[in-house]
């Protein structure tokens, strides 16, 4: 039912990570998203298959993973192997987009393309109708607890009017800055999935939190 949430693991608590994944596992939460940086693609480090699988372990819920790698095309199997459900690779990384599209879909995952805040939608126009997910970033990719940019609500409605004219059944997944204020304004956008992480983890009550979002169009 939409809005998916997607709560981001990278801003819980890693020393705590099994109860954080337990607290995941008993809210509203739709699907866990999985930050995956390798200090190339963006400047910043955050953990790898180790991490992933320790994660699966516990999880209940679908496990959602953006790559912010360079050549992800070398670690599609891997990353499919260690829990991923759905597996996002950024358009700027990909010198062969639609190969490593099926390349995800080859394994049984559900396949996304990430978007940079600076990259056109209209880039996409020739790979929409492939697509399971587009996620829009609504911050630069490589850290947590950023502020949203305002272009994003623009960028989702051309996206939702790209997959209405390709008859693409991709869902607009919005990541970075994602909080109660801009929650609504970014559904009658047009996202479908809303990724949300120090919102969630810093707040008081995650769990109140994430239900607050998943019902903020009732
Ligand atoms: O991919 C990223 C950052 O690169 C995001 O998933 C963030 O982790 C979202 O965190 P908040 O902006 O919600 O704190």
């Amino acid at each position: 039912m939409r809005p998916l949430i997607a709560p981001s693991v990278l801003a819980s608590d890693f020393a705590n990570l099994q109860s954080e994944v337990e607290m995941l596992n008993t809210s509203q939460a739709d699907w866990l998203h999985i930050d995956i940086m390798d200090g190339r693609f963006v400047p910043n480090i955050s953990f790898g298959f180790p991490v992933m699988q320790a994660i699966k372990k516990h999880a209940q819920k679908p496990m959602d993973v953006h790559l912010m790698i360079v050549e992800p095309e070398l670690y599609i199997e891997q990353f499919r192997a260690a829990g991923a459900d759905v597996i996002s690779v950024h358009i700027e990384a990909c010198n062969h987009l639609h190969r490593t599209i099926q390349q995800i879909k080859a394994t049984g995952a559900k396949a996304g393309v990430a978007v940079n805040p600076h990259t056109s939608v209209s880039l996409l126009d020739d790979i929409i109708a492939d697509l399971d997910l587009v996620c829009l970033m609504s911050v630069n990719p490589g850290f947590g607890g950023q502020k949203f940019i305002e272009n994003t609500y623009r960028k989702t409605e051309a996206l939702k009017n790209l997959i209405l004219q390709r008859n693409s059944q991709a869902l607009i997944e919005i990541d970075g800055g994602v909080n109660q204020q801009n929650a609504r304004a970014l559904l009658d956008s047009g996202a479908d999935v809303l990724v949300a992480g120090s919102f969630v983890f810093s707040a008081q009550d995650p769990i109140a939190t994430i239900a607050n979002l998943k019902n903020v169009l009732k």
